[in-house]
Parts: C-alpha cells; sequence; structure tokens
C-alpha cells in the first residue's frame, strides 16, 4: 500500500527575472540546490504550508502564490509518494536571509545550476519557465541518482493564485 507525503515548493521571481534558489543545507536533498518548501503541517493549507516554508528558509513573505504545477516522485521499493505542489511568487515582502537550513542566492535563468540540482528538475523546469497551464510530472526513482521512469503533461488547468491579505496590509 503506498501514502502519500505532501509537500510544497516554491520558486521566488524578482524584476530583473531571476529565480531565488537555496541550497540544501541539511535532510533531504542536502547539498543540492532547489526552491523552497517543506512538509504541509496538519491544520494547515497546502498554500499556507508554502508561504511558511518560504519564510522559514529564506526569510521572505509572499504576497500570492500561484500553484504552477504537481510532481509526483516515487523512489523503488519505498510505499511513501512525495506529492510536490509547486508555487511561484513574484511579489513578497522582508529581506532574504541564510537560515540554517538554506543558503539563498538569485540566478539569472541562464545561469540555473541544473548540474547540483535534483534530476528530475532540468526537465520540468522550462515548463514552468515558459508559463501556460499546470504541469503535472511523474518520476521514478532508483536511490537517487536515477530516473526510471518520468512523465511531463500539460493539464488544463490554468495556474491559480492564493492571496495572503494579511501579509499585504501589514505590509502598508
Ligand atoms: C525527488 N525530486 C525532487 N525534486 C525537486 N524537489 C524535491 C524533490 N524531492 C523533494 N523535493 C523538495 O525538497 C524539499 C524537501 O523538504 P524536506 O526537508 O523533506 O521538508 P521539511 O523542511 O518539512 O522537513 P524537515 O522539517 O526538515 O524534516 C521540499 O521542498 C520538496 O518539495
Amino acid at each position: 500500500m503506498t501514502t502519500r507525503k505532501v509537500l510544497t515548493l516554491t520558486l521566488v521571481r524578482n524584476i530583473a527575472d531571476e529565480v531565488l534558489m537555496g541550497l540544501k543545507k541539511r535532510g533531504f536533498g542536502e547539498g543540492k540546490w532547489n526552491g523552497f518548501g517543506g512538509k504541509v503541517e496538519p491544520g494547515e493549507t497546502i498554500p499556507q504550508a508554502a508561504a511558511r516554508e518560504l519564510t522559514e528558509e529564506c526569510g521572505l513573505r509572499a504576497h500570492y502564490l500561484t500553484k504552477v504545477g504537481l510532481l509526483d516522485f516515487e523512489f523503488l521499493n519505498d510505499p511513501v509518494i512525495h506529492e510536490v505542489h509547486v508555487f511561484e511568487t513574484r511579489e513578497y515582502s522582508g529581506t532574504v536571509v541564510e537560515t540554517e537550513e538554506m543558503s539563498p542566492k538569485w540566478y539569472k535563468i541562464e545561469d540555473i545550476p541544473f548540474n547540483e540540482m535534483w534530476l528530475d528538475d532540468p526537465i520540468w523546469f522550462p515548463w514552468y519557465l515558459k508559463g501556460g497551464p499546470q504541469f503535472y510530472g511523474y518520476f521514478l526513482y532508483k536511490g537517487f541518482d536515477t530516473i526510471l521512469k518520468q512523465e511531463l503533461k500539460s493539464t488544463d488547468l490554468p495556474p491559480t493564485t492564493t492571496i495572503f491579505e494579511s501579509v499585504k496590509s501589514q505590509q502598508a
């Protein structure tokens, strides 16, 4: 029997159109560059979890989050499916800070360090970057360095946005 672990992953873009990436300093995915995110806790919605993890890991408070895609990861001989909800924000408050978990850095699109990221990232990132409907991806890993199966497709869903009014009004 499989179980699902629900996670978030948030990509932040600035006015120069750079992407904020974090070098994971500990735990799952240590040593890899990634967006910001983690597990959804009981009692919070998925966008709330994404906003919380973003602040915990890099200090920024998102004014809104747009859901751009969904990724399912399976690891051979592991019954847990990692269900990753992918978000983007372009409006936020606060200053980027290094945290215990992440060392953040802005990257120009052409400089995104794909060879120091999860193997699936170079596959779905271009879908995120080109915009359009939400994407859905499925990846079956063997260990952490081999992808045995993959699927990536566009859904009919337009991106959906959750606005955090309280964050916006705090800034005003
Ligand atoms: C396998 N291919 C993958 N490709 C790209 N991104 C991946 C990923 N697999 C997991 N991710 C992301 O990596 C973070 C892990 O977070 P993770 O440290 O497990 O969560 P959280 O911070 O809640 O845990 P702790 O509180 O430290 O236990 C989280 O953003 C999640 O979306």
